[in-house]
């Protein structure tokens, strides 16, 4: 699979007096198995470049492209090769306990074998099956994290797309959550990655782009 950008600007608020351009004119292209970080300041654009990347938003001008085909035609049906953890977990839970809360993603996209699936995403996360039948909103800031995960990925997505995954952890879940984002790409698979800190990423192969003003690099 392959997610290609083609002049893609965004502004919120377009034709009011709150209107702000937040991305302009970008072009990217992200392959299947490439590891993408994609870093910046405080509101850079990096979540909102995230949302149009999930079809969440759209582009007030410019091209999103999924295999060249235009995804926002049938969000659902691009949708099965994408998951995404947001920056705050405990927005995305409403279950009650973990477990639900992982298998909702595969039911809500028609997986079958439910229970070989979710030993596969255990292990790829890492959590221990005790944590199951807890609530995850009881949870640390780390095991929370790979709940969200875990969740994102559970429909055995292509893409995997994080928002700050290491966001106020510990040194002991930072290295969780590189270990997992490791396993996500010894199966091949595409990972992107928004972070405003590089330096805890130091020892991954990446392709790394830069936003500001508006606009994205590759930083070489
Ligand atoms: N719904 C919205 N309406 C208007 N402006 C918004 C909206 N959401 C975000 N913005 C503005 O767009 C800019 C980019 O925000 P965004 O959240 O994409 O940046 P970010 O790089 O992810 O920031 P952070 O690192 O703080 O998460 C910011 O100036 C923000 O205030």
């Amino acid at each position: 699979m392959k997610i290609t950008l083609e002049n893609l600007s965004f502004t919120y608020a377009k034709g009011t007096p709150y209107e702000k351009e937040v991305l302009r004119e970008i072009n990217l292209e992200i392959k299947a198995s490439e590891t993408v970080f994609i870093t910046g300041r405080t509101g850079s654009g990096k979540t909102t470049l995230l949302y149009i990347l999930d079809f969440l938003l759209k582009p007030t001008s410019g091209k999103i492209k999924v295999n060249g085909e235009n995804p926002f035609k049938d969000p659902y049906r691009f949708r099965k090769h994408i998951g995404i953890a947001f920056q705050f977990p405990e927005h995305q839970f409403f279950s009650e306990r973990v477990i639900d809360e992982i298998v909702f993603s595969m039911k809500n996209f028609d997986v079958e074998n439910i229970d070989e699936n979710l030993e596969k995403v255990l292990s790829i996360t890492g959590i221990e099956k005790k944590l199951l039948s807890k609530s995850p909103f009881e949870l640390s800031g780390g095991q929370q994290r790979r709940v969200a995960i875990a969740s994102a990925i559970a429909h055995n997505p292509e893409f995997l797309i994080l928002d700050e995954p290491t966001a106020s952890l510990d040194s002991t879940g930072i290295s969780m959550i590189k270990t997992l984002m490791k396993n996500w790409s010894l199966l091949g698979k595409t990972l992107i990655v928004v972070t405003h800190d590089l330096n805890q990423f130091k020892d991954l192969n990446k392709k790394v782009y830069e936003l500001k003003n508006g606009t994205l690099k590759e930083v070489k």
